[in-house]
């Protein structure tokens, strides 16, 4: 697969792709319903027993899988996101697969009322919570100096803003409860930038340096706090990004290929589980060598790299 630039060579020329909604003529992307039933785990049934999590973004992609595996490992489900039927379509394969009842909660991470209110229907609901998965957030491709201000802010209100006021609200109530919690938050892994997605990379990196710092202050509270930051993992999410890139993403990292929404479900069962109880302020890579090598350009590369620079 070469590396050929995927827009005319013109340094002037912004690059925008904006998916038409509905995606018309395009491939649905990621592990449908019928990839999730037939997954197999290494954990064991009752592993969650008896554990609540909160997930956030679960209409969808790793948060769905996420959400899927937890249940099926016997813990209390709640999810949120901002799309009432995607959470819908997610509570009815858990409804299906396992028998049970999951919280679905329509809210906006960005809105800190809506936060309030959220955190507050789960301990309602299940009598408390134990993980908090800051899953949800996103991103669009595009070259930094043409952010619009408006994409800018949407970008870092829902990654960083977001991420945080679910944090912080969740360890308020641990913390007068005088309960243990552990937040996972699901980030990027930004260790050598991301070019075309510098928004997302800078409240990606904000996220991981909260999250090692509150891990020490909360640390008195018996609340951990990990990060796990996924590399190209096809999802639902991929429609952000045109056709063309998409071919390419498995250069990101040297095994050539893309993860998938189980390989982070799995990671997320298991820092929630009992195996988790020593990690705390760590960051779990999952992106098949990425941050060692690979190259994607989400909205085209400039010509300018096309060679890769290789020596
Ligand atoms: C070393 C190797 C590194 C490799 C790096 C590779 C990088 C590729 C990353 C691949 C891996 C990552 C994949 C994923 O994360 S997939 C999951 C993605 N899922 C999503 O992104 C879905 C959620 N995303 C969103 O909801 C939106 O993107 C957004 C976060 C912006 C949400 O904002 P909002 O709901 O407010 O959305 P709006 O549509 O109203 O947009 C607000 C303004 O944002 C600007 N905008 C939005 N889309 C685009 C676009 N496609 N191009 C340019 N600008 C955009 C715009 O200003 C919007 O306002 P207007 O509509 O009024 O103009
Ligand atoms: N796929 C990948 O390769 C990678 C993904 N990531 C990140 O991992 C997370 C999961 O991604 P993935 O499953 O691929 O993508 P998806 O787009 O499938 O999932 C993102 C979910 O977040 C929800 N969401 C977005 N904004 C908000 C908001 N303001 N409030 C509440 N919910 C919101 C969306 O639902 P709705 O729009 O209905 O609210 C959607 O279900 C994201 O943060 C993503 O950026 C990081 C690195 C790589």
């Amino acid at each position: 697969m070469g590396n050929e630039p995927l827009n005319a060579p013109d340094l002037h020329a912004p690059r925008i792709f904006r998916p038409e909604p509905g995606d018309p003529g395009r491939p649905k992307r990621g592990l449908d319903d019928e990839a999730l039933r037939t997954q197999a785990t290494i954990f064991r049934d009752d592993l969650l027993a008896g554990h609540t999590i909160l997930i956030s973004g679960a209409g969808s992609g790793m948060g769905k899988a996420a959400a899927y595996l937890a249940a099926r490992l016997g813990a209390n489900v709640a999810i949120c996101g901002r799309t009432r039927e995607k959470l819908d379509g997610t509570a009815a394969l858990i409804r299906e697969e396992t028998g049970r009842e999951i919280l679905c909660v329509e809210a906006n991470i960005r809105d800190p009322e809506a936060v309030e209110t959220l955190i507050g229907a789960v301990h309602d609901h299940f009598g408390g919570l134990d993980t908090l998965v800051n899953n949800a957030g996103g991103q669009f491709p595009q070259d930094a100096i043409d952010f619009s201000r408006k994409g800018w802010l949407a970008v870092i209100d829902t990654n960083l803003n977001g991420t945080w006021w679910m944090m912080q609200e969740a360890a308020k109530r641990w913390r007068a409860d005088g309960k243990p919690g552990h937040v996972i938050n699901i980030v990027a892994n930004v260790e050598r930038g991301m070019p075309q997605a510098a928004h997302t990379c800078a409240a990606r990196a904000g996220v991981i340096y909260l999250s090692k710092t509150v891990a020490t202050e909360w640390a008195p509270h018996n609340i951990r706090v990990n990060c796990i930051g996924p590399g190209v993992i096809e999802t639902e999410g991929f429609r952000m990004y045109p056709e063309e890139a998409l071919a390419r993403f498995h250069n990101a990292n040297p095994m050539k290929t893309r993860g998938n929404a189980w390989d982070v479900a799995e990671a997320i069962a298991y820092l929630a589980s009992p195996a988790g109880r020593f990690i705390n302020g760590d960051l779990m890579i999952i992106d098949g060598g990425q941050a060692q090598w690979g190259v994607v350009w989400p909205a085209g590369m400039p010509e300018y790299f096309s060679d890769n620079g290789a020596a």
